[in-house]
């Protein structure tokens, strides 16, 4: 994630400010983003809501210091929460069935499991494969079911695993610590508020190999994170009856600019800006900041991990607690609405890229099939996306 302490430069779009104070989407925005970068360095936070508060902090990341920090403002030993699916495999049999689907699990932590190497190898599949033995742990149900789902999010917003070691805290004694206090009620609206306040920041002309005719537009959120861009080729803007071709990309370290044979990003990426280039108005690519189907690429890399012990590309991700595809096409409905194209032609096999934006208000006149040979590598890959999440072969 961006460091939320980089100063926006002046707006190019006067009255709509990234980061700007004024704007109370900015404040909750930044509140998460302040919350994330906590967990990300092993810090504890509240969050409260309800009435209630938690003292959180990530597993894959809190070390000794952090865990005694968030001991002092805990007012009961504190509990591993875990993604239910991740939860499962740390128990070794099932969730409770008591809880509600995918609700998030608590574990109560023996004194022995309170070390942070412990609390990595719970939170971490790949990290226990490299040490198999099983811990003492125990299912604590009656942990708050308010703010678990919201601690879980905070953490998926942080691209970490989702696990957070949890206790019921006193707000006072946290704000005390110092520990910065974020609320349910910005942390569970934070995806659909950073959609709405992106805003164009940047454009140039960018020729390119396979499009010399090329725009990059940049977009920004109202807390100063990660951008997502827009490859605008030719001018779609001018495109009469026939809806201009679309392309929604998440981005692929790997595969974009590495070439990776792990998936068919590349050759989508690529194909994708020569199509539109052939079309009498080009076409937009929207390239998004979503690697790793919206898990981070740190996460890829473990997914990947876990799919060379065995697991498809599905499974992986909820093995790491973590849903199939965490995607959010708000962004890129926001994104094509303020590029003046709301309605597209849309280059896809996915179903559930259509079905996401046309939710989202974006009329999707017809889809346009992208398929690519597989090269030996990504053969299983191709299967699965076909076979799990319902890919159109044609
Ligand atoms: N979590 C995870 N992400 C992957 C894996 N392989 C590729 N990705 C990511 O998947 C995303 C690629 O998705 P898209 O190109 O939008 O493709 P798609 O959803 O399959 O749909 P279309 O290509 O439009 O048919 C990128 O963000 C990649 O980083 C994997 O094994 N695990
Ligand atoms: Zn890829």
């Amino acid at each position: 994630m961006a460091d939320v302490s980089t100063r926006a430069p002046a707006p190019l779009f006067p009255g709509r400010a990234a980061g700007e104070e004024t704007d109370p989407r900015a404040a909750a925005m930044r509140a998460v983003h302040r919350a994330v970068s906590d967990l990300r360095r092993g810090t504890p936070v509240l969050l409260e809501g309800g009435g209630e508060a938690l003292v959180l902090a990530a597993a894959e990341t809190v070390g000794a210091r952090g865990l005694a920090e968030l001991a002092r403002a805990a007012l009961a030993p504190p509990v591993l929460l875990l993604a239910a699916t991740r939860a499962a495999a740390v128990l070794a049999r099932p969730v409770p069935a008591t809880a509600p689907e995918d609700a998030p699990v608590a574990i109560r932590l023996s004194p022995a499991l309170l070390d942070p190497d412990s609390l990595r190898r719970l939170a971490d599949p790949v990290a226990e494969q490299l040490l198999p033995e099983a811990p003492q742990i125990m299912p604590a149900p009656g942990f708050s079911q308010a703010l678990s789902p919201a601690a879980i999010a905070l953490a998926k917003v942080g691209r970490l695993l989702p696990a957070l070691v949890a206790a019921p805290a006193s707000a006072a004694a946290g704000t005390r610590l110092g520990l910065l206090s974020v609320g349910v009620a910005e942390v569970l609206g934070y995806p659909a508020t950073a959609a709405a306040s992106l805003t164009r920041v940047a454009e140039a002309s960018v020729p390119l190999q396979d499009a010399p005719e090329a725009r990059i537009a940049a977009f920004r959120a109202a807390d100063g994170g990660i951008e997502h861009l827009a490859i605008l080729v030719g001018r779609p803007e001018e495109a009469g009856e026939v809806a201009p071709l679309a392309r929604i990309h998440s981005e692929c370290f790997t595969g974009d600019l590495l070439g990776s044979l792990r998936c068919d990003c590349g050759p989508q990426l690529h194909g994708a800006i020569a199509r539109m280039a052939a079309e009498p108005c080009g076409g937009v690519l929207l390239y998004l900041a979503q690697e790793g189907r919206g898990i981070g690429l740190v996460n890829k890399l473990r997914a990947y991990t876990l799919q060379d012990g065995g697991l498809d590309t599905l499974d992986a991700n909820r093995a790491l607690g973590y849903g199939a595809d965490e995607r959010d096409f708000r962004v890129a409905a926001t994104m094509l609405e303020a590029l003046g194209l709301p309605r597209i032609r849309l280059l896809t096999n996915n179903p559930d890229k259509v079905a996401g934006l046309s939710a989202c208000g974006i009329e999707v006149t017809g889809r346009v099939s992208h398929l690519f040979a597989a090269n030996g590598v990504n053969d299983a890959y191709l299967a699965t996306k076909k076979a799990r999440f319902g890919h159109l072969m044609g």
